[in-house]
């Protein structure tokens, strides 16, 4: 590449840096004359809603303006939304317009692309850039030189790719610029992953790697997994994922049908900017935690954290036993099967109290249960019994409309109410009016009645899921020790609480009997940290969101929270519960995040079987450093984590649970620069921080120290996962602490500077 090719580079980035400049100026201007425009219709409809209400006819002339008004309003805020997102698109642009281009030649045309995070198009409607996303971009991360090919909706189409160059642009300078037959060369990649750790992930829309570019545009599977080592990308992977399906299928797709499930808040604070800054609005995030415990109203569901630290302090093998069961997929079959083998059993019901008396006694709903056919599946006698509820709620409103005390009631409503009751249902003038006016009170009175029937109050699936239970054939355990845990629960409900894997059991059961608890609309499903879900939980998940489709990542060696117990292979076990779907693995082996001194020694602590490719970043070895008692054993670790904040803005202490966190913390004092972080955090502070590692899963710090990595506290291969997990979120800097012997987990230490104190 000569000196006039990067000159003749540079001038087109002033060009287009230029011509960003001028779009945002306008768009700016736009957005203040659409602005003032939406503050005038708002005005407007305030001012139309207050018009007298107490006429009929200007009633309906008020409800057909206020219609009208309320559609501009739509419109005016729509066309503002618009321009915003126009505005941030070209400001994410503004100063790093691009970052790639392809040379091709298609049907004997010469072309040359330049890639960026969203088109701009000059004012000829010529494209000065490509969006990342666009199905002809895909040849900038997939393909090497030569005849490549690219979707387009006719079929495949053949260029000859003749150059492939790379940008490294940063304030409209270009820093670096490289061609390359390759995705993308090491040299940006090193400078990339250089970069000192930022409280927010980053997009690696410049960089993204072959493997996990097939990740990013995947169309056809059902479900994607993805088992990828530490620091592989799979965050990225599904952040860039969600930005490329937002714009493959933008017609029927927006970012509330796309649900992530994330491991903790932390982590959703962590991950919250990069859609932003590709020009796209965040999807849903929520917890597996979060997503049970607002489907259990009322019930306090135990956290996968809380369970582990229980784990941690005591978990007897009948309980390991009784716990794999309940999480495998065939619990929740078994619980299905059983309940439709029995078809003489009275589902267990409720009162539906209203007013603190029972408006529908269970007695009487059993009997409508009861009366029907029993030929029938039981959400069908199910449903009949619900409808049924609901046709006598209609009767008895159609029959006390005319009681005394209801006319009473309508008496003693002030005008505005009555008016309110005649805008709302639309009720025009006529003899029956005050009838129709005393249904609709009622409606309105009975609404919590209503809304018992519709949301299936009056059945209770946790008696059901006990009685279920107790019919429960199973040899896993002694008779005894099952009907203990069949106790335990009943006390749990009783306290409203309830374990984990029981929750899903649960809700499981109860849709199924009620045949609801779906939501039709989701289009796709991420999971995160896959590793920590059971088969039962995905089982559920995707009965829940049944047309979406699933995208799953995780790592088999951060089995942090259940690998005390578990010992299991994702992938078929995921392979085997989905069967039925079209599934894809990809397998990640490269990683990125940390030095290649750092992913080495991390690497040597687990089998051998795994392979894990470092990057070719450099850096120090990784220290280890064993005291000789608990006393030096502090001053050390306080000593070393102040040494290396010199350096470091963040630096983590992680330790194996909430217990050790606050034991090292408490040994600090109340020094200020520490923070002790605990599961209500939103984000991650400057500093020291010390935090348990299931906190810490998905981040990753500059500096990293491992608490007390000794033979006592990280003893053997249950706890391995827990170590690997620790070491893989540094970035430039590993420490390990021990208190006397070292953890026989560290077998090579030749990948790291041994030093006792
Ligand atoms: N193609 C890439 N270009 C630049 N940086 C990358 C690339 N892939 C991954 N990284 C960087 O590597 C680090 C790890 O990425 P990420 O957190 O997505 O990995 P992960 O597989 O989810 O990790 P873990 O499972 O350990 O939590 C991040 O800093 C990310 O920016």
């Amino acid at each position: 590449m000569t000196t006039n090719d990067k000159e003749l580079e540079q001038k087109r980035v002033d060009e287009v840096a230029e011509i960003i400049d001028n779009k945002i100026d306008k768009v700016r201007a736009d957005l203040a004359k659409a602005h003032s425009e939406t503050g005038n219709i708002e005005q407007n409809y305030g001012e139309n809603t207050k018009v007298n209400t107490f006429e009929v006819d200007d009633q309906m002339e008020t409800n057909a303006s206020v219609q009208q008004q309320k559609q501009l309003v739509y419109l005016a805020v729509e066309n503002e939304n618009i321009l915003n997102s126009n505005e941030q698109k070209l400001k994410n642009l503004q100063g790093s317009p691009y970052f790639g281009r392809i040379d091709i030649v298609e049907d004997g045309e010469k072309d040359t692309l330049y890639i960026g995070t969203s088109t701009l198009q000059d004012e000829d409607g010529d494209f000065l850039i490509y969006d990342w996303r666009a199905p002809i971009s895909g040849i900038y991360y997939n393909g090497t030189l030569g005849k490549v090919s690219y979707p387009t909706p006719t079929g495949k189409a053949e260029v000859d790719l003749k150059r492939k160059r790379q940008f490294q642009i940063v304030h409209n300078k270009i820093r670096n610029m490289f061609d390359t037959n390759e995705t993308v060369g090491d040299e940006i990649l090193q400078s990339v992953l250089s970069e000192y750790s930022d409280e927010y992930l980053k997009s690696i829309v410049a960089t993204i790697q072959h493997e996990q570019n097939t990740i990013i545009r995947d169309i056809d599977s059902d479900v994607l997994l993805v088992q990828g080592v530490a620091g592989s990308g799979k965050t990225s992977a599904i952040l860039q994922r969600v930005a490329f399906l937002l714009y493959h299928s933008r017609s029927s797709l927006n970012a509330d049908q796309i649900i992530l499930f994330s491991p903790n808040k932390l982590f959703s604070n962590y991950i919250s900017e990069v859609l932003p800054s590709l020009g796209e609005r965040n999807m849903r995030q929520v917890t597996l935690n979060e997503f049970i415990s607002l489907r259990l109203t009322g019930i306090q569901v135990e956290t996968l954290f809380e369970r582990y630290e229980k784990d941690e302090r005591n978990l007897p093998q009948s309980m390991i036993d009784i716990r794999l069961y309940k999480e495998s997929a065939e619990f929740l079959n078994d619980l299905e099967a059983l309940e439709n083998k029995n078809k003489d059993h009275l589902l267990y019901f409720e009162d539906i109290i209203f007013e603190g008396r029972p408006f529908f006694t269970k007695d009487e709903i059993s009997e409508i249960y009861e009366k029907q056919n029993k030929a029938f599946s039981i959400p069908d006698r199910f449903l009949k019994t619900k409808n049924i509820l609901i046709k006598r709620l209609q009767k008895r409103i159609h029959r006390d409309r005319d009681d005394d005390w209801v006319q009473a009631e309508i008496d003693n409503l002030s005008d505005e109410d009555f008016q309110q009751i005649i805008t709302d249902h639309n009720i025009e003038e006529s003899t029956n009016q005050r009838s129709i006016i005393a249904e609709e009170f009622l409606k309105d009175r009975y609404a919590p009645i209503y809304n018992a029937l519709i949301n299936n109050y009056f059945f209770n699936p946790y008696e059901e899921y006990l009685y279920l239970l107790s019919l429960m054939d199973q040899n896993i355990v002694s008779k005894e020790i099952w009907d203990t845990m069949i106790e335990a629960i009943d006390h749990n409900v009783e306290a409203h609480k309830l374990g984990l894997s029981d929750s899903v059991a649960v809700l499981y059961l109860r849709d199924y009997v009620t045949d609801s608890g779906y939501n039709a609309g989701i289009q796709h499903i991420f999971i995160d940290e896959v590793q920590d879900y059971t088969m039962a939980q995905l089982k559920y998940i995707s009965h829940a969101f049944p047309e979406a489709k699933l995208t799953l990542l995780g790592d088999r060696s951060q089995d942090v929270l259940t690998s005390s117990y578990r010992d299991k292979d994702l992938v078929t076990a995921v392979s085997d519960l989905f069967n039925k779907k079209r599934l894809t693995t990809i397998t990640l082996n490269q990683s990125y995040r940390s030095t290649a001194e750092i992913t080495n020694f991390a690497s040597q602590l687990l089998p051998d079987t795994e392979k894990i490719k470092a990057f070719s970043r450099r850096g120090e070895k990784p220290e280890i450093h064993v005291y000789e008692n608990e006393n030096v054993y502090y001053t050390g670790l306080k000593d070393c984590a102040r040494e290396l904040n010199k350096k470091y803005e963040t630096v983590a202490i992680l330790t194996r649970n909430e217990a050790q966190a606050e034991q090292v913390y408490a040994h600090y004092g109340d020094e200020a620069q520490v923070t002790l972080v605990d599961a209500d955090f939103r984000s991650v502070p400057k500093g020291i921080i010390v935090m348990p590692i299931y906190l810490a899963k998905g981040l990753e710090f500059d500096a990293v120290i491992a608490h007390d990595v000794s033979a006592d506290n990280y003893p053997d291969s249950r706890s391995r996962d827990t170590l690997y997990t620790i070491c893989t979120r540094a970035m430039h800097s590993l420490t390990l602490c021990a208190d006397k012997e070292l953890s026989p987990l560290i077998r090579s230490r030749e990948t790291a500077k041994l030093q006792t104190n």
